[in-house]
């Protein structure tokens, strides 16, 4: 045999990952293999493989007649929509895709060359874990990966999707990365697994109720997004992409950005007449944004708050803004979470942040207390007040107490805050304001239930408005709403140059 043939047949094998057989039960299970997955990524033909001829060197337990093609890892560079992107891809087939010394390795060395390049890395998660032959060999090619994860973290963009098992101390590369992707009924994630939680703590759990991608997207917020089979997932891995830049030195790429100066009338009255209606604030997002095309952040996940990602005349642009529909909008402790995250994720990737506020406070009661909304909510003044990227803030309706402040306020660096003629920027809401400041002539008045409707009407008249805060320059002008696009293209736009320095230090000290 030529020397040429030898090196494809050699190839070819290692396609062939853990064979046929097992790559048959992989599709069965409605799941593509690693390989597949990794073609669906990368623009036709730019895939570059690394690593193919990597071999394990374990012999405990037999394992030195085990053949594991490429390690049971695809790993390598490609080409996203033009732009280059490295990625692993676990092969479940081999040996159950578990992580050994060698398999570490070559993750480790995707992520080295990313950091060399500065480019996103994509990691493709289907594995039974540490290989349990390599004993501690195995638990060091974790931490590894969890060092680089954090060394990474804040300079290339790190996007994990999990596309099959993840159990033990696998689930935490995943956590230590920007954004995390679950395949609906295909993938899980826990810490320990329902038998072990049955032998140790008696409750019987099934696998999906656990750890599956609802359990993580709706209730732990461990996940930030939920698709439905592999295909969506690779898609909307690049749609992700296609809003972030490709490291921390660079700005997002650009697309054209539609009409700029569009007048929309709908916005005019979109707000309920009456203060306690709610109504849906993806419909205000969708409205402003080029194309209504908003890739939401933890949509199931604290749904009293919107993030995302859309773009502005063409510019990527992080949103977070309340939802009126869910708690009224109140901030709570998992809303505070999820969006000091998000704040911190597009700040860490230079995209500017619109803010859009109708917010009635932080969400009362012994719960939200006895689980630190203190701690958690100074989570949103902290990522808020230390990001230097352009910051707008748009006040629509509600701006009360803590709460406006918390979402962006002139006072927490807001470059340009915007308000409609509807925005109510108050310590609280009249009500409150009227027992409290007015609790004497209430109580003593002829009439105390005229007495109180006529002195919430005063205060709603005088200081639920934009004009108290507009005065002060807390609202740098009060707009038409159906001025709202051209307005903040023009924001943004005047914000492109803005420089600023925090002072220096080792690192802040952000509450956890
Ligand atoms: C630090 C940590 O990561 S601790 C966590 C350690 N990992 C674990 O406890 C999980 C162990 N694995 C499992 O429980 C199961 O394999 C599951 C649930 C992940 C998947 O189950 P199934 O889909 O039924 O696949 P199955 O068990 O057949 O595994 C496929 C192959 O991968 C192997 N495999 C799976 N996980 C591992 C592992 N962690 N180490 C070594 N081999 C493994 C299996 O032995 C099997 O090999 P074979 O095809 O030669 O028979």
């Amino acid at each position: 045999m030529s020397k040429l043939q030898d090196l494809r047949q050699r190839k070819e094998k290692i396609a062939l990952g853990g064979g046929e057989k097992r790559v048959q039960k992989q599709h069965e299970k409605g799941k593509l293999t690693a390989r597949e997955r990794i073609n669906l990524l990368f623009d036709e033909g730019s895939f570059v493989e690394l690593d193919a001829f990597v071999k394990h060197r374990c012999t405990n337990f037999g394992m030195e007649k085990v053949d594991a093609p490429a390690e049971g890892v695809v790993t390598g560079y490609g080409k996203v929509d033009g732009r280059l992107v490295y990625a692993y891809s676990q092969d479940f087939t081999v040996v159950g895709g578990s992580l050994g010394e060698m398999h570490a390795a070559k993750i480790c060395k995707v992520m080295d060359n990313a950091m060399k390049v500065g480019s996103p890395v994509v990691g493709l998660n289907d594995s039974g874990g540490a290989r349990i032959q390599e004993a501690v060999d195995a638990l060091s090619g974790y931490g590894k990966i969890f060092y680089r994860n954090t060394l990474a973290s804040g300079v290339i963009p790190q996007i994990t999707a999990i596309m099959g098992p993840c159990a033990g101390g696998a689930v935490y590369s995943p956590a230590l990365t920007d954004f995390t992707f679950m395949v609906d009924k295909t993938s899980q994630m826990f810490i320990t697994g329902p038998q072990v939680i049955k032998t140790v703590t008696g409750e019987d759990v099934t696998a999906e109720a656990l750890g599956g991608a609802m359990t993580h997207n709706r209730i732990s917020g461990v996940a930030h997004t939920i698709v439905s089979n592999d295909e969506e997932c690779i898609s909307e891995i690049r749609r992700l992409l296609s809003f972030l830049p490709s490291n921390n030195m660079e700005t997002a790429p650009t697309f054209d950005g539609g009409e700029s100066n569009i007048i929309i009338e709908e916005l005019n009255s979109i707000i309920p007449d009456n203060p306690n209606k709610p109504y849906d604030i993806h419909d205000v997002i969708k409205l402003i944004v080029d194309d209504a095309d908003f890739f939401e952040y933890q949509p199931h996940f604290a749904k009293n708050i919107v993030t995302g990602f859309a773009r502005i005349n063409g510019e990527s642009v992080g949103i977070v803004a309340n939802q009126p529909k869910v708690l009224a909008g109140c901030l709570d402790i998992n809303a505070s979470d999820k969006s000091a995250r998000f704040v911190r994720t597009c700040d860490s990737f230079n995209i500017p942040l619109l803010t859009i506020v109708d917010v009635p406070g932080f969400l009362p009661g012994t719960s939200q207390e006895y689980g630190g909304i203190i701690r958690h909510g100074a989570k949103m003044l902290y990522a808020y007040s230390e990001a230097t990227v352009p910051k707008v803030s748009l006040i629509i309706r509600k701006a009360y107490g803590g709460a406006y402040l918390a979402m962006c306020s002139k006072d927490l660096g807001a470059d340009l805050v915007l308000a409609w003629p509807s925005a109510e920027i108050a310590v609280m809401g009249p009500q409150g304001a009227a027992n409290i400041i007015f609790r004497k002539e209430i109580s003593g008045a002829d009439d105390p239930i005229t007495m109180r409707k006529t002195l919430i009407d005063d205060y709603t008249n005088e200081f639920a408005t934009p004009y108290k805060a507009a005065e002060r320059g807390f609202v740098d002008d009060v707009i038409e709403p159906s001025s709202s696009r051209p307005r903040l293209i023009d924001a943004f736009d005047m914000l492109k140059s803005k420089r600023e320095e925090m002072p220096p230090k080792k690192h802040g000290n952000i509450p956890l």
